[in-house]
């Protein structure tokens, strides 16, 4: 088996003056590539776990793995290269541009001027800010989202594999999270890193993670897929935390490719039958259903009709899972 890019290793952090350990006996693999949410409530030891990875904190027992390699083996610096990290307040230094701010690890490895230029030109347009409306800009001078879309810039600069995201959307209001998390799903798409992501948003975490891991009192209770956690939720702290009886909230999660039966010309017609693509969500489909009151949506896939899905599938699958 191939080395988990990071492991936990029964990985407890007690700080001196706490009574209880921060975090508790925690072992987990992250895959390369995948993006894995910490979830939990204020003070479960989200973030603590979060700055173990990148050496901010040493733990007090256990070990943590970079593909293999013990991290306290691995100078602070070097390792930190391989990391991105992303805060919950952007953290980007007041008295920088947007450009210098997002140059400051490109300059640390010694990358000609020319280069840092490039990159930073290709970072801002890869984030959606048109480098020359926003590359001389002041962090005063942004909103909070963009000021979090520049803070992805200059974590993502020195191209780590690894990003590690503390609550970075936290602060900002709902619409402008929304398409902030569009934007995550759609440069993970292209660019594969390893994340680690901070959240006490359920939402958020059901919407981003290939995996969720489930925090209380500094212990993981239960680490799986955000619909394995829905359906299966291994305790009741699990069960109450995800909203596990929230049927919408399970079929936000699964395809309409899943329950659609295959077009039959025959046995609809087609014409006026509102559609919609296999790959939304039943929610998605039980929204359009409820919103244009009929009973049945054609399954369209490149402007051909490939399926068919009604509101007794929908209500069937649900009371399956
Ligand atoms: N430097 C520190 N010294 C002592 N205790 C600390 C320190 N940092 C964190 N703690 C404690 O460790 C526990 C976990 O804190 P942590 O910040 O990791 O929680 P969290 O889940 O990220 O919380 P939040 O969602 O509120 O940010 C808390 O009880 C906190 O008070």
């Amino acid at each position: 088996m191939c080395p988990a890019m990071i492991e936990f290793d029964r990985v407890s952090l007690q700080f001196p003056t706490a009574s209880h350990p921060a975090v508790h006996q925690v072992s987990a693999h992250i895959k390369a590539g995948e993006v894995v949410v910490i979830l939990g409530p204020s003070g479960c030891g989200k973030t603590t776990l979060l700055k173990l990875v990148n050496r901010l904190y040493e733990p007090t027992q256990g070990q943590i793995r970079l593909e293999g390699v013990p991290i306290g083996q691995i100078n602070a610096s070097p390792l930190r290269q391989k990391m991105g990290y992303v805060m919950q307040q952007s953290g980007l230094f007041p008295h920088m541009t947007v450009f210098d701010n997002i140059a400051v690890v490109p300059k640390l490895l010694g990358w000609p001027k020319a280069q840092i230029r490039r990159r930073i030109e290709e970072l801002l347009t890869l984030v959606e800010l048109p480098p020359s409306h926003y590359r001389h800009r002041y962090p005063a001078q942004l909103s909070g989202g963009q000021q979090q879309r520049v803070g992805l810039a200059r974590a993502l600069a020195g191209d780590p594999p690894i990003l590690l995201m503390d609550e970075p959307f936290g602060a900002i209001d709902a619409l402008t999270r929304a398409s902030l998390q569009t934007e995550v799903l759609r440069l993970q798409a292209q660019l594969q890193k390893t994340i680690l992501f901070v959240s006490h948003d359920v939402e958020e975490a059901l919407r981003l993670g290939d995996r969720i891991m489930v925090m209380n009192q500094g212990e993981v209770v239960q680490c799986d897929t955000p619909l394995a956690l829905l359906t299966h939720p291994a305790t009741d702290f699990v069960h109450r935390l995800l909203g596990a009886d929230d049927r919408v909230r399970q079929l936000s999660l699964l395809s309409v490719a899943r329950v659609m039966t295959p077009w039959n010309p025959g046995v609809v017609d087609g014409h006026n039958i509102p559609s919609l693509g296999p790959d939304q969500s039943l929610r998605d489909a039980l929204s359009l259903l409820l919103k244009t009151g009929t009973n049945a949506l054609q399954v369209t896939q490149d402007g051909q009709a490939v399926g068919l899905i009604t509101l007794n599938q929908i209500r069937a699958y649900a009371q399956q899972v």
